[in-house]
């Protein structure tokens, strides 16, 4: 514990280091290259090159205003309508950020959960239909089967297996989150983006939408926004450090939270600012 507290190196320190994922040995699900993102004049995020290894989770850290949710919301076009995203953000060898790309399409492999859960003012079984009728899917047996794997998937279905007709928003802040999700898998992603998806629930929920997410990167790369420090070291593979814009530090979780090589990042994960 001590070296935790006292992270103090005798070696020459580096302004910034980047793990170098070996492309050979881990297999990389969506990598970002030379990403900038301007609102208006004003730079928000540059030097941000990351490769994200697929089935693991990666968590994006920084204080307030750092860059993690402009960086999170660029990776599936969120930010198009404020923001101009300059740079690559490859997935499956095509460049998504690339002006020919269907968006829709795109985000039915790279899904978003957000910080507040916000299900559809339909009923449980709906909002997990809902998306999946507008794509032409009829066929009810398949759709219940979808129900239930999205629910079992999000550790959501021994709750609500008997009310499947009720009203989402009936359901509790936590279980909302979980339905959300839910709703999320149903459309059979490859990459959750999740920004601050447990920090609008209390520590009880917070903690099953943790032991969710670790349920979940057997099948999807999860890529999530958190100020809890301590989330990040308990579920994450990976951590990427910003700050002011800028990607600090990213490596493996345990390297980040017990010995970082750069002094922002040792302040940071110190609790010295932040
Ligand atoms: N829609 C927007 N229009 C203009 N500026 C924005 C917009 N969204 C974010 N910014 C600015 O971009 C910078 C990075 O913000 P961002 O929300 O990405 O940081 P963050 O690290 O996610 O912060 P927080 O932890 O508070 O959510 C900040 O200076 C912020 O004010």
């Amino acid at each position: 514990m001590a070296e935790e507290q006292h992270l103090i190196f005798d070696e020459e320190q580096p302004e910034r280091y980047v793990y170098d994922m070996d492309e050979t040995k881990h297999e990389v699900a969506l990598s970002t290259k030379d990403l900038q993102v301007f609102y208006g004049d004003k730079l928000a995020l540059q030097d941000a090159d990351l490769k994200f290894e697929r089935y693991k989770i990666t968590s994006l850290i920084g204080a307030s205003g750092s860059g993690k949710s402009t960086f999170l919301r660029s990776l599936n076009r969120m930010n198009d309508s404020v923001a101009t995203v300059n740079g690559n953000i490859m997935y499956r060898g095509l460049d998504i950020n690339s002006q020919d790309i269907d968006v829709y399409e795109m985000r039915k492999h790279i899904g978003m959960v957000f910080q507040r859960p916000n299900p559809f003012a339909k009923s449980i079984s709906d909002n997990i239909t809902f998306a999946l009728k507008q794509h032409g899917m009829r066929d009810k047996q398949q759709l219940d089967e979808i129900v239930e794997t999205s629910l079992r998937q999000a550790a959501l279905w021994d709750e609500v297996k008997d009310d499947l007709g009720k009203s989402a928003l009936s359901l509790s802040g936590g279980q909302q989150q979980r339905l959300v999700i839910a709703r999320a898998i149903a459309m059979n992603p490859d990459i959750l983006l999740m920004d601050e998806p447990s920090s609008a629930l209390d520590p009880i929920s917070s903690a099953k939408i943790e032991d969710t997410l670790m349920q979940l990167k057997e099948k999807y790369t999860i890529i999530i926004v958190t100020h809890n420090m301590q989330q990040a070291a308990r579920i994450s593979d990976y951590t990427a450090f910003f700050n002011s814009g800028k990607l600090v530090e990213y490596d493996l979780t345990r390297k980040i939270f017990t010995r970082p090589k750069v002094q922002l990042t040792i302040d940071y994960v110190n609790g010295n600012f932040g």
